[in-house]
């Protein structure tokens, strides 16, 4: 018989330990609202610390990455690196005194209709021990990059060369002189078959269907803040235009390299699908200089062979796949009124925060760290009143952590 331990949480679950589950945590903090924050790494922001390769910096200027309450250090770039990012988010975590349940993950979680209470089951992330949270509030901070995607594609079993998703990529260091195959032409795609070229590697980019590349920068100003500071005035399918003129003058026409535009604009698409345009950090020198190879989708793999959609074989040695991420809280979240199939909350922006029962969702705006800013205050806010107005009514305050043990 296995016991599994049971415990009372006063206040709400936190899933997830990245700056959403930290900025609705930190927003608690200071309310004096105490919290369980479970996460199944070892460590906070594990994407960052764990998913991300070496070189990677933040793509929109740092006023847009700040998480609420805590600025980043004056002395960091207009683009702090991934280092910086995360060093900043470990300070976020210090000074806020925020502490999560590190090496547990959340396997289930179902509202209990009888006695309204949320059931939260984790099992420790090196296997073993199981535990079950009961609380009255729930905050889905899992991210919208929780897993990976990984695209079956024929005859990639007896490929028989190195095949690894972008969130296993660290740097070319291993690959110099080596032919690469690039799965995908999002931010990652771009930026790995960029880092690919600077340690002498041989990148090809798969372009099954459309992209928009915007330069970082229009005129040394940052092109997200323009386009932000545009959308207070202008309807956006128009700062969509002339985002493509200002695309278009900088960068030239793309479509001669094989990178054919969609046609919806690149703010429209972030909204509506949350396909991400592309921010030019240099690949696009390396695409016209055919350093990086533009190719069509992939038929089949072979041994060390791809064989292209324009018929074309190409011998290659190495894949590595650039094909994004999901979101995973259809596998565990039991409930399918506020959350969607694809596991986004079914409203958009600025609606998709607050669920009933006490459910929360951070992080899933498609508008990056702003967004999840946005969401934690609203969040934070919201529990905080819930929480007060109970503690009124209860005038007696239970003690934090109650402990059963359970069996079955
Ligand atoms: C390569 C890359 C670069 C990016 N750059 C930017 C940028 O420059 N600017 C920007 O605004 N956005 C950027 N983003 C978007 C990114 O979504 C945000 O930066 C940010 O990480 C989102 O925070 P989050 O806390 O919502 O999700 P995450 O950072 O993914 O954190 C979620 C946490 O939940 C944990 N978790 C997941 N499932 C479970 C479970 N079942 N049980 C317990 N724990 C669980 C995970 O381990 C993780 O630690 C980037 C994304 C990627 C992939
Ligand atoms: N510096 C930064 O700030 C960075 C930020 N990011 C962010 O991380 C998030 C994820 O980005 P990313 O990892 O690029 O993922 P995306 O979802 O943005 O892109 C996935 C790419 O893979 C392609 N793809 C998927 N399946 C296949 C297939 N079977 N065959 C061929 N192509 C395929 C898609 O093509 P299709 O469109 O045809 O489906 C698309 O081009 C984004 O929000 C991005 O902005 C990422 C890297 C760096
Ligand atoms: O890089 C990301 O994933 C982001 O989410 C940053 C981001 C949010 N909204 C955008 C609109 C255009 C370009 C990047 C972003």
């Amino acid at each position: 018989m296995f016991s599994r331990r049971c415990v009372w949480v006063n206040g709400p679950v936190i899933v997830g330990a990245g700056p959403s589950g930290l900025a609705v945590a930190a927003g608690l903090k200071d309310q004096g609202v105490p919290f369980v924050i479970l996460e199944r790494a070892d460590c906070i922001a594990s994407l960052w610390q764990k998913r991300t390769y070496d070189r990677l910096k933040l793509h929109l200027p740092k006023q847009f990455c700040q998480l609420p309450n805590f600025p980043f250090p004056d002395h960091y770039p207009e683009y702090p690196s991934k280092r910086q990012f995360i060093e900043y988010l470990e300070s976020y975590a210090n000074h806020f005194n925020i502490n999560p349940q590190f090496n547990e993950c959340v396997q289930s979680a179902k509202y209990d209709e009888a006695c309204r209470l949320w059931r939260v089951k984790t099992v420790a992330a090196s296997g073993g021990g199981e535990v079950e949270y009961i609380c009255q509030m729930l905050v889905v901070a899992t991210g919208e990059n929780a897993e990976r995607v990984v695209p079956e594609i024929e005859g990639l079993k007896e490929f028989g060369g190195e095949v690894i998703h972008a969130c296993d990529y660290k740097s070319g260091e291993g690959y110099r002189g080596k032919k690469v195959l690039v799965v995908g032409c999002g931010n990652s795609g771009m930026e790995v078959s960029l880092d690919l070229c600077n340690h002498e590697a041989k990148p090809a980019m798969v372009v099954r269907s459309s992209v928009h590349v915007l330069p970082r920068e229009v005129f040394g100003k940052s092109t997200f803040e323009l386009a932000m500071f545009m959308l207070k005035w202008l309807p956006l399918w128009l700062v969509d235009k002339i985002m493509l003129v200002l695309a278009w003058m900088i960068l030239g026409d793309i479509e001669k390299y094989g990178l054919k535009r969609p046609s919806a604009g690149p703010l429209e698409l972030k909204n509506t699908q949350g396909k991400t345009p592309v921010l030019d950090i240099g690949a696009l020198e390396k695409i016209r200089s055919r350093e990086i190879q533009i190719v069509p989708g992939i038929k089949k793999f072979s041994c060390g062979m791809v064989e292209l959609d324009n018929g074309e074989n190409l011998e290659i040695d190495s894949v590595v796949l650039a094909t994004g991420y999901c979101s995973n809280v259809p596998y565990w979240l039991q409930e399918t009124e506020f959350f969607a199939k694809n596991g986004y909350p079914k409203a958009s922006f600025p609606n998709g925060w607050k669920g009933n029962g006490g459910l929360y969702a951070v992080g899933f705006t498609r508008r990056g760290l702003s967004g999840a800013s946005a969401d934690a205050m609203k969040i934070s806010q919201d529990i905080a009143k819930v929480w007060k107005d109970d503690l009124k009514q209860k005038k007696q305050k239970v003690p934090t952590h109650r402990r059963c043990i359970s069996t079955f």
